[in-house]
C-alpha cells in the first residue's frame, strides 16, 4: 500500500462537523486539511485531536504578510507539530526566505501556493498580471524553489512542466480536482486524480466532491482506487 495521497478538504464551520467526516476515514486512506473556515471556528484544539486520531494534518491558512509576520505564524504552525503547511509565493522572495528560515527543513513540510486553482486568465488580467497562468505558476514555483520550499499548491494542469524544470524531490499538491463529469463549482483549472497523478501529482487535495458526497467514505476510496495502480 502507498502513502496516502488523497487530501481530503475539511472545509466545515465546526469541530462537529468536521468530525463527523473524519470519524469515517481512515489515516491509511487519507490526509486532512484545515483551512481558514475550519481553524477560525475550532483551531489548534481541533488540528491536535485529528493528529491524535494518527492523520497528518496539512494546515492550509496561506500565510502572506510582511517577512516578520509570517516567520512567526509558521513558527506557531510547526510548533502544532502539523505535517504540511503553506505561505502565498506572491509574498516574495524575503517573505519566502523568512519562512524558509523559520521551519527547519525536514520537519514541518513548507509550501506555497502559486496562482489559485480558481483562478483563470480574466483574473490575472484583472488584477493586472500579464502572462499566461501556467506562465505565472512557473515563475512563483521557480521563486519558491530557488528559496528552498518543499513545494508548492499549483493545479494538476501544470504539474507536467513543474516536474520537469525542478525534479522528482519537489513536491507537487494539486487542488481543483474532479471526479468525471464532476461539477466545477468556483475552481476553473481543474483535472480528474487520474491525470493528476500521470501529470506528477504529489498530493491532490480533495474537498467538495467527498465532503458533499452521498457516501463520503465510498468517494475516498472510489477516488483512491483510480489513482492506486498508477503510483509507482
Ligand atoms: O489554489 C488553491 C489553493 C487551495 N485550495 C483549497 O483546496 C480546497 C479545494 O476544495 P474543493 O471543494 O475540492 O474545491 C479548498 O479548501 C481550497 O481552499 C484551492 O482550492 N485552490
Amino acid at each position: 500500500m502507498h502513502e496516502p495521497r488523497i487530501i481530503v478538504a475539511l472545509d466545515y464551520s465546526s469541530a462537529e462537523n468536521a468530525m463527523q467526516l473524519v470519524d469515517q476515514l481512515d489515516p491509511q486512506l487519507c490526509r486532512l486539511k484545515v483551512g481558514k473556515e475550519l481553524f477560525t471556528a475550532a483551531g489548534p484544539q481541533l488540528v491536535e485531536r485529528l493528529m491524535t486520531k494518527g492523520f497528518d494534518v496539512f494546515l492550509d491558512l496561506k500565510f502572506h504578510d510582511i517577512p516578520n509576520t509570517v516567520a512567526k505564524a509558521c513558527q506557531a504552525a510547526a510548533s502544532l507539530g502539523v505535517w504540511m503547511v503553506n505561505v502565498h509565493a506572491l509574498g516574495g522572495r524575503k517573505m519566502l526566505n523568512a519562512a524558509r528560515e523559520a521551519i527547519a527543513p525536514g520537519t514541518t513540510k513548507l509550501i506555497a501556493v502559486t496562482l489559485l486553482t480558481s483562478m483563470d486568465q480574466d483574473d490575472l488580467t484583472d488584477i493586472g498580471l500579464q502572462g499566461l497562468p501556467d506562465e505565472i505558476v512557473e515563475r512563483l514555483a521557480r521563486l519558491a524553489h530557488d528559496c528552498a520550499l518543499d513545494g508548492v499548491v499549483c493545479s494538476a494542469l501544470e504539474t507536467t512542466l513543474l516536474r520537469r524544470l525542478l525534479g522528482g524531490d519537489f513536491c507537487l499538491v494539486t487542488p481543483g480536482i474532479r471526479p468525471a463529469n464532476g461539477q466545477f463549482d468556483d475552481q476553473t483549472r481543474i483535472a480528474i486524480p487520474r491525470q493528476a497523478i500521470l501529470n506528477g501529482t504529489n498530493y491532490l487535495v480533495i474537498g467538495r466532491p467527498i465532503t458533499q458526497a452521498s457516501n463520503p467514505l465510498l468517494m475516498c476510496q472510489q477516488l483512491n482506487a483510480e489513482i492506486t495502480g498508477l503510483i509507482a
